[in-house]
């Protein structure tokens, strides 16, 4: 029998107030895949990511992850599902190291600190382990934002615009990483503005939009974004 996919939208209706924010989303994300959503500022992508991680009540269309209709009150699906979205959610009177720590031993993680101290590494933040968030520039507080996401267990990642403030050389690792999550059978769904992390890491994207929400191959969204933002 196939697998079940680890989402599932079908004519997924999402928004504010009752007034959708796009048209209806229709996609599946299987696991060890990473689907991007792309599409123009304030086309709803960040709105389609809340749904997905129980932030936001669906307005309409069916939605299931791991098979289930979303809530993140659910142990077993916050176990399952790791989000970085783009707020500034940290606790800002602990240090970088501290806030991955607490985040590694409330979910568990076995040898809490030996995966935080590779995670300090990979994010460039080994230097600034024992900054408190004020004393860190905007892109290290974003690698820090990062950092723990992954130091979550999850099967499903969702990362919104995870690029931003990053420089070159970050988002090279960045999408590394992702690449070796999915070789590692997880999944990530991600919305992204960058041309190039879509390239290296999307295996299928949506392109968010007004009128009518489409699946594109990867190729095809990323010259969609270039086009966007020449
Ligand atoms: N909390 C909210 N209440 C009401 N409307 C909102 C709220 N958050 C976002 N919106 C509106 O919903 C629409 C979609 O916003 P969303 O953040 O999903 O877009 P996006 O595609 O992620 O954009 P960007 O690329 O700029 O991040 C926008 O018109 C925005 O103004």
């Amino acid at each position: 029998m196939p697998k079940k996919p680890v989402i599932r939208a079908q004519d997924l209706i999402v928004g504010y107030g009752g007034a959708p924010v796009c048209a209806p989303v229709t996609f599946t994300l299987a696991s060890g895949k990473v689907l991007a959503l792309v599409g123009a500022n304030g086309s709803g992508k960040s709105t389609v990511l809340r749904a997905v991680i129980g932030l936001l009540e669906p307005a309409g269309g069916t939605l299931r992850v791991f098979d289930n209709p979303v809530d993140e009150r659910d142990v077993a699906f916050r176990t399952k599902v790791a989000s970085v979205l783009d707020d500034d959610a940290y606790f800002p009177a602990l240090t970088v190291s501290e806030h991955l720590y607490l985040t590694a031993r409330g979910h568990g993680v076995h040898g809490a600190q030996e995966v935080v101290a590779g995670l300090l590494a990979e994010f460039g933040l080994t230097d600034h382990a024992r900054s408190l968030p004020v004393a860190l520039s905007s892109g290290q507080r974003r690698r820090l934002l990062l950092a723990a996401g992954f130091v979550r267990p999850r099967s499903l990642l969702v990362l919104d615009e995870p690029e931003q403030r990053l420089d070159r050389a970050m988002r090279d690792r960045l999408a590394a990483r992702i690449v070796a999550e999915k070789a590692a059978g997880g999944s990530v769904l991600l919305a992204t503005h960058d041309p190039d992390l879509l390239r290296a890491v999307a295996d299928r994207a949506v392109h968010v939009a007004d009128d009518v929400t489409r699946l594109l191959p990867t190729d095809q969204a990323a010259d969609l974004i270039s086009r966007e933002n020449p």
